[in-house]
């Protein structure tokens, strides 16, 4: 039977995995209990003092999460050791907090004999059961092992082990290594530690071991029929808990107290479909004809999507205005068509008001005045978030000293008028008309408007926009001459031996358990020689490296640190987040390798044509052989699949923070994916909460857990160090379209040139663990940048 929920506390050491324990609480529970009993908060939210005067008296149990750091440091454990050794409830430590349990009373750390991150390992209670294993709830059966994974470079030493404590599970020795205390109990007190994670997508049993927790938890207070409510206090200080935190931030209506007023100003959707007119065009001249020629544009989008093999919707449109921000002096700039090289206006953001909350109400506000269909790009915002927003994003980052330069930190622009091509070729024409006024009602909106922007056209321009596309689509099509000049050569930025270098002191930092996963990267630069055609040289890319989310977006007119324009030029096969309705959904890619290419020789001697009949019927079976064989190495690997799993968990908790707990799934795990290069893909969903805006969504999970490594916070905090704050731009921020009626869709910036005046660079990178080798890392960034730019300078 299972208890009533208890009040519990989940003390959050900034680990990437924490929120995951909510999903196991919810395969006992329904979501409502969820979020009214079980919070979540961050380990530097109270000082043991203030924690032990109003949390305690209101809490039944604590759960001391994961982390990065050692339990033995006081800036990573917080009061946990106090807590445990007062003991005032059950307390249940999952791998740095299951260490400090050890600690608390005495134990020594150690490194673990084999360092191991998103592994499986078995692990074997001891016999007779004890601590959880003991209790009724937990499965007798199990305790002749179970799987469960593991994320850890440091553990109790066995021979430490206080005489208060028993030793409840060990790592099975067929694991391969010495074994390692799993599990720990006090021989008196309600106080149990594990040192795998019971929370991750590939561990058993994890409800199994909260179950017993909580039965213990119940009987600790006499079994209550019920528990009270927690604390209206302690639920705000919760982190996860979307619906309290999530309210759109300083709206300026309606008033409170009166009925909304249901606004006039309303934006409707309008569509025209074209059938089978202009199907067999190429995209590109359609592009030409229609955006290229359009007079009142601030720049020019082409959300290509071109994928080999997995249709993709395109979506060309002339942008009308754009607003860019600069995180040092916390300032917005406006700039529109009538003179798209000096800001037309500019606004600094204020008190507790980030760019993400700003934008977010805005948006937010927005989205309630649509009128029509939602789902997909219907017109709105296109644009990034350089990975350098991250500053604005992620609770508890510690900011870097303010740039001197002001650099270009998010770039949004705004459609009305968009030209969609549909996965099965069908034209479509879009706009948003807006034939009752201009909406307002959020900071963003209003200050836009008294700027002199207008969101949505009337509905004779719509007709307009709806004339041009179709004469487009029935003129005499003609041959793209333009022609495709080769890439510069692009030079890394700093040698191969520096980036390997700071591949050993990420593998340092993961020895000392303070990463599990480090993404590291780096860049690659050109100038763009005079008279280059940026365009030309897109056309050319689409070419070269398709890819699902190819993009080209184009800004002359904005200052950058680097000079005028601002343009990118994208083949990433990555989705960071896509919003349809309230489904969200996001496709970390992790785990990389070499595909044959079209064409290629891989025979040798004795297979295939032996190198000596190039193109011949049984060189292209052995190409097509060689490039399945890598493909299956890849996906049965068992570090590319680690590193995958890392970031599979840590976007699970990414989305337990903006979704409904139970919603969470990951549909398809570690599934093989060949384009350009093979990639191991993982797809995870979850049905969004109520009261989340697109805008909040994303900034919820940024920046995207596939270009930082986790635990998040800490990894980014020391990548920023490797790598010397140089700042990584829009490569691995994330790029798409938000559109006004709450639809996303949003890339991982990878595989990107970026065009700022006339230089040009691309960022690459990899995922380090403890089991990288720098050579072989090194190797794969360069595969990364030859698959988008061709053969290297010097390389
Ligand atoms: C860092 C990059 O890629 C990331 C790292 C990958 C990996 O380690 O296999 C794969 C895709 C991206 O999430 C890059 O392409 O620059
Ligand atoms: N996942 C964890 O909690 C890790 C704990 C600790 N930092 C270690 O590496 O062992």
């Amino acid at each position: 039977m299972v208890p009533p929920l208890p009040r519990t506390v989940i003390i959050d050491y900034y680990d990437s995995y924490t929120n995951n324990l909510l999903i196991l609480f919810t395969q006992l529970y329904s979501d409502s209990e969820v979020l009214r009993k079980v919070v979540v908060i961050k380990a530097d939210k109270y000082d043991w003092p203030t924690f032990r005067r109003e949390v305690i008296p209101n809490t039944d149990c604590v759960i001391l999460s994961p982390g990065p750091g050692r339990p033995d440091h006081p800036a990573d454990i917080g009061f946990a050791l106090e807590l445990l050794r007062e003991h005032p409830v059950p307390i249940l430590g999952v791998c740095l907090g299951h260490q400090a349990l050890g600690v608390a009373f005495g134990g020594k750390i150690m490194n673990t004999p084999k360092i191991t991150h998103g592994h499986v390992v078995r692990v074997v209670p001891v016999s007779p059961p004890l601590g959880p294993f003991a209790s009724p709830i937990w499965p007798a059966e199990a305790n002749a092992g179970f799987d469960a994974v593991v994320y850890n470079s440091l553990a109790i030493d066995p021979a430490s082990v206080p005489s208060e404590l028993e030793i409840t599970a060990w790592s099975d020795p067929q694991n391969g290594s010495e074994p390692t205390i799993q599990g720990l109990a006090h021989k008196e007190f309600p106080l149990w530690g594990v040192q795998y994670h019971p929370e991750s997508i590939s561990s058993t049993r994890g409800n199994s071991l909260l179950h017993a927790f909580l039965d213990k938890v119940h009987e600790f207070h006499h079994c209550p029929p019920v528990y009270p409510r927690l604390e209206k206090q302690i639920v705000s200080a919760c982190t996860y808990r979307v619906a309290a935190s999530a309210a759109p931030t300083r709206s300026t209506s309606p008033v409170p107290g009166l009925n909304p007023v249901r606004e006039k100003a309303r934006l409707q959707l309008a569509e025209r479909r074209f059938g089978d007119l202009g199907k067999e065009r190429e995209t590109s001249e359609i592009y030409e004809r229609v955006v290229r020629t359009e007079t009142n544009r601030v720049g020019e989008i082409w959300l290509d999507g071109k994928s080999p093999s997995r249709p993709t919707t395109t979506s060309l449109t002339a942008p009308t205005f754009v607003i860019t921000y600069a995180l040092s002096t916390r300032t917005v700039n406006l700039y529109t068509p009538a003179n798209p090289e000096t800001p037309a206006a500019s606004l600094v953001l204020h008190g507790g008001e980030t760019f993400w909350s700003w934008f977010n109400a805005g948006q937010s506000a927005l989205a309630e005045k649509v009128d029509g269909e939602a789902g997909g790009f219907r017109g709105g915002w296109v644009g990034w978030f350089t990975y350098e927003m991250k500053e604005e994003s992620l609770a508890g980052y510690r900011r870097p000293p303010q740039a001197v330069v002001e650099r270009v930190d998010a770039v949004w622009s705004w459609s009305d008028k968009v030209l969609e091509r549909r996965e099965d070729g069908e034209w479509i024409a879009r706009a948003v008309i807006a034939d009752s006024g201009s909406p307002t009602g959020a900071d963003m909106l209003d200050w836009l408007h008294s700027n002199g922007v207008e969101f949505g056209v009337s509905a004779a321009s719509a007709d307009e926009f709806i004339s041009k596309a179709e004469d487009a689509l029935k003129s005499a099509p003609q041959p793209f001459t333009t022609p495709t000049p080769a890439f510069p050569q692009f030079r890394p930025r700093i040698s191969g031996e520096t980036h390997m270098s700071r591949i050993d002191a990420c593998r340092e930092a993961i020895r000392e358990g303070e990463s599990y996963e480090l993404n590291q990267t780096m860049s690659f630069i050109a100038t763009l020689p005079p008279d280059s055609d940026r365009y030309a040289t897109y056309i050319r890319l689409r070419r070269f490296n398709p890819a699902y989310y190819s993009t080209f977006i184009s800004f002359p007119g904005i200052l950058t640190p680097k000079g005028r324009g601002l343009h990118v030029l994208s083949s990433s096969p990555e989705r960071f987040l896509q919003i349809i309705g309230d489904v969200i959904e996001m496709r970390p890619i992790k785990g990389t390798a070499r595909r044959v290419q079209p064409g290629q020789c891989v025979c040798v001697p004795g297979r295939g044509c032996g190198g000596t009949d190039k193109g011949s019927e049984a060189c292209i079976a052995e190409a097509k052989y060689e490039d399945e064989r890598r493909g299956k190495e890849l996906s049965e690997d068992l570090k590319e699949r680690a590193e995958n799993l890392m970031i599979v968990d840590l976007i699970r908790s990414d989305l337990l923070s903006c979704c409904v707990p139970s919603t969470v799934k990951v549909p398809q795990l570690i599934a093989l994916e060949s384009y350009g290069v093979h990639n191991l893909v993982t797809t995870v969903r979850g049905t969004l909460a109520p009261q989340i805006g697109a805008v909040e969504a994303v900034k919820r999970c940024f920046p995207p857990g596939s270009m930082t490594g986790a635990p998040k916070l800490r990894s980014v905090q020391l990548l920023d160090d490797f790598e010397e704050h140089y700042p990584r731009g829009i490569y691995s921020g994330a790029l798409g379209y938000i559109s006004l009626c709450g639809s996303a869709d949003l890339s991982v910036v990878i595989r990107t040139m970026v065009l700022e005046g006339d230089q040009l660079s691309i960022g690459a990178g990899g995922a380090i663990t403890w089991l990288s080798e720098r050579e072989g890392e090194w190797k794969e960034v360069l595969t990364k940048v030859q698959s988008v730019v061709g053969p290297l300078e010097g390389l």
